[in-house]
């Protein structure tokens, strides 16, 4: 699957809400520093929330290979870029996935694939923790599947409440580590303990 950004014809809808946008300020609309600004806001809206535009089959692509092994797998330090659904603003850090596969792997690319599909849409962070859990339990048939996030969100940073340290974790998990605590203390020791800074 290549890597090529979905910006949809529709977003030629949104040109004129930015153009509002803009106008709203006070901005002169037609000084060259803004003149292609509402077409180019309105495209990378359009890659920011492409999410709603893939399909899981396209995305995983058959990439689910037999395997004995039915031990942990942790994908780790994933990153991810989302919006947060109150505000619209970036919130951004990283996704660590573990799983205990029953007779089948994902192909390794495709935990970040499904992170992605999920994070390119509007979210709060656990929704967004909850939805990749459920889809790696759908797409593999796994045993268990422990998903956590930890994150920076700008609506706390740069408006509102103005924390700058801040991180949030959310956690999803199913199957096994549901009631497995022994599992669960595995994948929570294995966890990086800080999202790392970028
Ligand atoms: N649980 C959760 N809350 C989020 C997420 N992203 C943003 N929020 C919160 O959504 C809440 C919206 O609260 P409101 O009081 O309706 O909006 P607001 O007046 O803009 O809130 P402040 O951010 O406190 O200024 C805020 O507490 C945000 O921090 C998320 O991913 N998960
Ligand atoms: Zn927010």
């Amino acid at each position: 699957m290549s890597n090529t950004p979905i910006i949809t014809p529709d977003y030629k809808e949104n040109i004129d809400s930015y153009r509002q946008l803009i106008d709203s300020t006070g901005e002169d609309l037609n000084r060259p520093g803004l003149l292609d600004t509402p077409a180019r806001a309105a495209k990378a809206f359009s890659y920011l929330t492409q999410g709603y535009h893939q399909s899981l089959e396209e995305v995983v692509n058959d990439a689910v290979f037999p395997s004995t092994n039915r031990e942990l797998v942790l994908v780790q330090n994933i990153e991810f870029y989302s919006l947060c659904e109150h505000h619209m603003l970036p919130f951004h850090g990283v996704a660590h996935i573990g799983y205990l596969p029953n007779g089948h792997v994902l192909g390794l690319s495709k935990f970040a694939r499904i992170v992605d599909m999920f994070a390119r849409r509007l979210q709060i962070q656990e929704n967004l923790s909850e939805q990749v859990a459920q889809t790696i339990m759908d797409v593999t048939g796994c045993r268990g599947v422990a998903v956590v996030m930890d994150a920076s969100h700008m609506c706390m940073m740069m408006r509102g409440v103005n924390k700058q340290q801040s991180t949030t974790r959310s956690t999803a998990m199913l199957g096994e580590y549901l009631h497995d605590n022994q599992a669960r203390n595995e994948f929570l020791d294995a966890v990086p303990k800080r999202r790392p800074a970028f």
